[in-house]
């Protein structure tokens, strides 16, 4: 037969291989270290008890609890403080308190309407002038102004005052950033312009926090030693958990039979650690599985396969017919048995845990990421250049999150609420913005590589195509675009509307944070080498234990 041309990905093998994955240990497995963590958050349980303890001090405290990845220790005492000063600020019989203070209000705003508190915008009225600008003397206030800028990104569509303070801030702040005197707010201040505390995956930064936190002057031992410990048992965890996917994915074959595919065991590992609750290390597991295999369908779909073996695996994706295989090449048999393998692996998981059937469902969400991926590759076939509108309508499914988010449902959710399958099969608008910002995120960081080898014009090619852009023009519209999507999201924090339990909603706007963190500095995914902030942020993350 005629030698086929094929694309290459010039995808290298991974940094971290299944020798190294395997070889991982942590002494933090050990029950004495259980022990050490249980005492010290009796202390920081105690340390949430004290009424007396200022609201504004209450808001701090738990900030830095969730900053350094202890709060889902306090859920409950930290939703009852919540609740408290919600009541007291905001509820019925609530006392108008004129707080002056931009650092306290803004810190609170944040705060409550992340735990989805409707904390309207109109309470920094107070610090606008007759104007109705914000007044310039807040440009003294630095702390104050970082907070009001960490709370800006919780606005919704439509809240211009909150977009104003957006602005207003991120220019005073980058204005200021060369004379912040005080070193750790100088960091902080960095730290939020690259991204919002808001769109960070926070488990991507505690260990930033920790070291950020250790260098405070308030620096509270108690929870600083809890942290620490705590960042080294999550750690521990997370080395068990990547050695049985390690072994799992070794034990498919495919990156030795799909070598043109990226072999990621770690970076997609990374695209789960948004999931919570945390204790759900089996969920992480069957997660991490599904961003895997997606990785490998599309790179089958946007690197490697001909247009013809495209058209019959498709056909055969559509249909489910695990019967007429043979047809197939052997990469593709391999493949879809290996994807068989998992949808089953999964709806078994489920059916024993709850005793439904989701068989069905999950196909559906793979035949949903094929269409999109098909339609890309017929455009790319085809030398077709869609829209920016187009290829976006395409592009939120084909990033393959929406097919990875309905999946998650079923992983997290029990009891499984029967109707919300209907919401899911439609892929919610929760789901679509959620994925729309990792699809910017990601053509951001992969489309220069990408239309390099060949692929479709991704969205700031389509942009660039419609408009005179140049390429950082492009990317930046992009950035707002990203930024729209947030207001999308953030409505369903707050609102009621919303069919899903919140601690879906917790793992839908987690994995835009992911989308956003990954690609932060470039492709984290793809091309390890070059990467090196990232591949740095993943070994502190996942191998080095905090001193
Ligand atoms: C898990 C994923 C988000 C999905 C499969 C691998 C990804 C990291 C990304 O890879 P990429 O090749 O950039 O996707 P696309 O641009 O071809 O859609 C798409
Ligand atoms: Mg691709
Ligand atoms: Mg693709
Ligand atoms: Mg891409």
């Amino acid at each position: 037969t005629a030698t086929v041309s094929r694309r290459s990905g010039n995808y290298e093998p991974s940094v971290w291989d299944f020798n190294f994955i395997q070889s991982l240990n942590s002494t933090y497995t050990g029950e004495c270290y259980a022990k050490q963590a249980s005492e010290l958050k009796q202390q920081v349980d105690g340390m949430l008890q004290e009424g007396a303890m200022e609201q504004v001090d209450q808001l701090e405290l738990i900030d830095n609890l969730q900053n350094l990845g202890i709060a889902p220790h306090f859920q409950d005492k930290i939703k009852q403080i919540l609740e408290s000063i919600y009541q007291s600020n905001y509820g019925a019989t609530h006392k108008p308190k004129q707080m002056k203070d931009l650092h306290a209000t803004a810190l609170e705003f944040r705060l409550l309407r992340q735990h989805g508190f409707h904390i309207p915008q109109e309470i920094f009225d107070c610090f606008k002038n007759e104007k109705g600008d914000f007044k310039a003397s807040l440009g003294e206030d630095t702390k104050g102004l970082l907070q009001l800028y960490e709370a800006s990104f919780l606005l919704t569509e439509g809240e211009s005052s909150l977009e104003q303070a957006r602005e207003f801030t991120t220019n005073l702040l980058q204005e200021n950033l060369n004379n912040i005197d005080d070193d750790n707010l100088s960091l902080l201040v960095h730290r939020a312009l690259e991204l919002p505390r808001h769109c960070m995956l926070l488990r991507a930064n505690v260990r930033w926090f920790l070291d950020a936190y250790g260098r405070r002057p308030d620096m509270n031992p108690t929870l600083f030693e809890l942290a620490k410990l705590d960042f080294n048992i999550y750690q521990a965890n997370v080395q068990q958990e990547l050695k049985h996917i390690s072994s799992w994915w070794k034990e498919t074959g495919l990156a030795e039979k799909l070598p043109f595919s990226r072999d990621r065991v770690v970076e997609s590992y990374f695209w789960t650690t948004g999931i919570e609750p945390l204790e759900q290390g089996h969920e992480r597991l069957l997660s991490t599985k599904i961003i895997m295999l997606e990785t490998v369908l599309d790179d089958i779909f946007d690197v490697y396969a001909t247009p013809e073996e495209l058209q019959l695996f498709y056909d055969v994706i559509q249909r489910w017919d695990l019967e007429s295989i043979e047809k197939l090449p052997i990469y593709m048999q391999i493949y879809f048995v290996a994807l068989n393998n998992t949808v089953n692996e999964i709806a078994y998981h489920i059916l024993k845990q709850q005793g439904v059937v989701i068989i069905p469902h999950l196909r559906k969400s793979w035949m949903d990421l094929c269409e999109a991926y098909m339609k890309e590759a017929v455009w790319y076939n085809n030398g077709v250049k869609p829209s920016l509108k187009e290829y976006l309508e395409n592009a939120w499914i084909s990033v393959g999150v929406p097919t990875f988010l309905y999946q998650v449902y079923f992983l997290v959710t029990n009891p499984i609420e029967k109707e919300a399958t209907k919401y899911l099969d439609e892929y919610h608008d929760i789901i679509r913005w959620s994925s729309m910002i990792a699809r910017l995120a990601d053509d951001v960081a992969t489309a220069g590589d990408e239309l390099e080898r060949g692929d479709v014009p991704k969205s700031v090619q389509c942009y660039m195509n419609e408009t005179s852009a140049s390429d950082e023009e492009a990317r930046e519209a992009m950035r707002l675009l990203i930024w729209e999507a947030w207001k999308k999201l953030n409505k369903y924090r707050i609102s009621s509307s919303c069919p899903f339990p919140e601690v879906f909603i917790q793992n839908v706007v987690n994995l835009a944070r992911v989308g956003q963190s990954i690609y932060q500095y470039g492709d984290g995914y793809g091309y390890q080498h070059f990467e090196t902030k990232n591949k740095d942020r993943m070994m502190s993350m996942l191998f080095d234990p905090v001193a």
